[in-house]
């Protein structure tokens, strides 16, 4: 069997929007066996794939293989090449602490997970570039998906294509993941990724730097969070977050930690501002909180998308968790608050013995 784990990740980390991303230590975890010695039960499993989770969302994850991100973005892969369908007797057990619509990176995550499990279960053998490829073909920002491949504190850049391939990668979704009714395949070959479509670099995180996760009671799409941002900015914002990132990329390796200038560093006026009509404690958050006010904070920012609250710290975890959450409680809202480390491994697979937990039979490694 093979067990695939795939951090959670922040993207943006303040003015970084579109390009920063943080993995952090909270996993997914698939775990994944094929018995090819048993026959495909082609009218009952047409794509050859069962799946079972546990985890945040049990009660709302379509556990059909069709439908389902992970195992959809798994299916996309093996179209690409030339397997129409998982091989018999497929069994993915999803297990997921990552709450859903959060800011934290769930979708990329199920998505590095589905490309890693496209990968194994068809034996493709993919590099780690091509394998981000197949990942922004489906999710198309890609701070969450390669701080989540690749692990630590990322910053990714997409290259400007040729007219032809850019046309290939920015088909709509529906094409890229068509959802068969019934798993009926249509037998159509999905839009093969183009070669390089981005790229990562890493930077240094200082050891002394937690990140404190403070994760309200609701969900906010991140597609619906991109729709409320304009669709063009002034020079003088741009210029703002710029500088900023500029620091950004370095401040956060210095090792003691300068509060101050990572506090400087983590202001944005490109994504947050106009994200606070979804998230009722933001403004008073952003604007009540800092080192000065609060021993052990080193700057504060909305998670990826948000709804989540993330704050850079060294120490005095459960008072700065406590006065976010009290911001947010005075909006009616209830939260949980975690203090995370930075996932420096990435996305990683390995065989383990044993059977995906509650399947019915005893099912060979792969
Ligand atoms: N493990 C998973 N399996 C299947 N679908 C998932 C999984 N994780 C996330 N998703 C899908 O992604 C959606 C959340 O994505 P998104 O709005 O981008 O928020 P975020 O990535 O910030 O959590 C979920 O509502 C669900 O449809
Ligand atoms: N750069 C994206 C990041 C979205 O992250 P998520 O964790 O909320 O999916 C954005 O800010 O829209």
């Amino acid at each position: 069997m093979h067990l695939i784990k795939v951090p959670c990740s922040s993207a943006n980390i303040g003015p970084g929007f579109d390009v920063i991303g943080l993995a952090l230590s909270m996993y997914l975890e698939l775990r994944v066996s094929v018995d090819e010695t048993s026959p495909a039960d082609a009218s009952n499993n047409p794509l050859n794939c069962t799946v079972t989770y546990t985890g945040v969302g049990a009660e709302d994850i379509d556990l059909n293989p069709a439908n389902n991100l992970l195992t959809r973005t798994a299916l996309y892969v093996l179209r690409c090449h030339n397997q129409r369908a998982f091989p018999p007797q497929t069994h993915v057990h999803i297990h997921n602490p990552i709450p859903l619509g959060r800011g934290l990176g769930s979708s990329g995550a199920a998505v590095v997970a589905g490309v890693l499990l496209g990968n194994v279960v068809g034996k493709l053998n993919l590099s780690q570039p091509r394998l981000l490829d197949f990942c922004l073909m489906v999710e198309r920002h890609p701070d969450n998906v390669a701080a989540a491949l690749y692990g630590g504190f990322v910053g990714t850049y997409l290259n400007e294509l040729d007219p032809d391939d850019m046309a290939r990668k920015e088909v709509p979704l529906s094409e890229v993941l068509p959802q068969p009714a019934g798993g009926v395949d249509t037998g159509l070959t999905p839009p093969i990724p183009p070669e390089n479509i981005g790229h990562y670099r890493r930077f240094d995180w200082a050891k002394e730097i937690k990140a404190l996760a403070i994760i309200p009671d609701f969900e906010v799409s991140t597609a619906k969070a991109r729709e409320v941002l304009p669709k063009s900015y002034t020079r003088q914002d741009m210029i703002f977050n710029l500088q900023r990132l500029a620091l950004l990329t370095t401040v956060l390796s210095d090792s003691p930690p300068n509060p101050d200038l990572i506090y400087s560093a983590m202001q944005d006026k490109i994504h947050q501002p106009y994200r606070k009509t979804l998230i009722p404690a933001l403004p008073a958050i952003l604007s009540s909180m800092s080192p000065t006010s609060h021993k052990g904070l080193l700057g504060i920012c909305l998670s990826g998308a948000g709804p989540t609250i993330l704050a850079l710290a060294t120490e005095n975890f459960d008072a700065i968790a406590g006065v976010i959450v009290q911001h947010f409680k005075d909006e009616g809202i209830t939260c949980e608050w975690k203090v995370l480390e930075p996932a420096e491994d990435g996305a990683t697979i390995r065989e383990v013995p044993g059977d995906v937990p509650g399947y019915r039979t005893s099912l060979k490694t792969v």
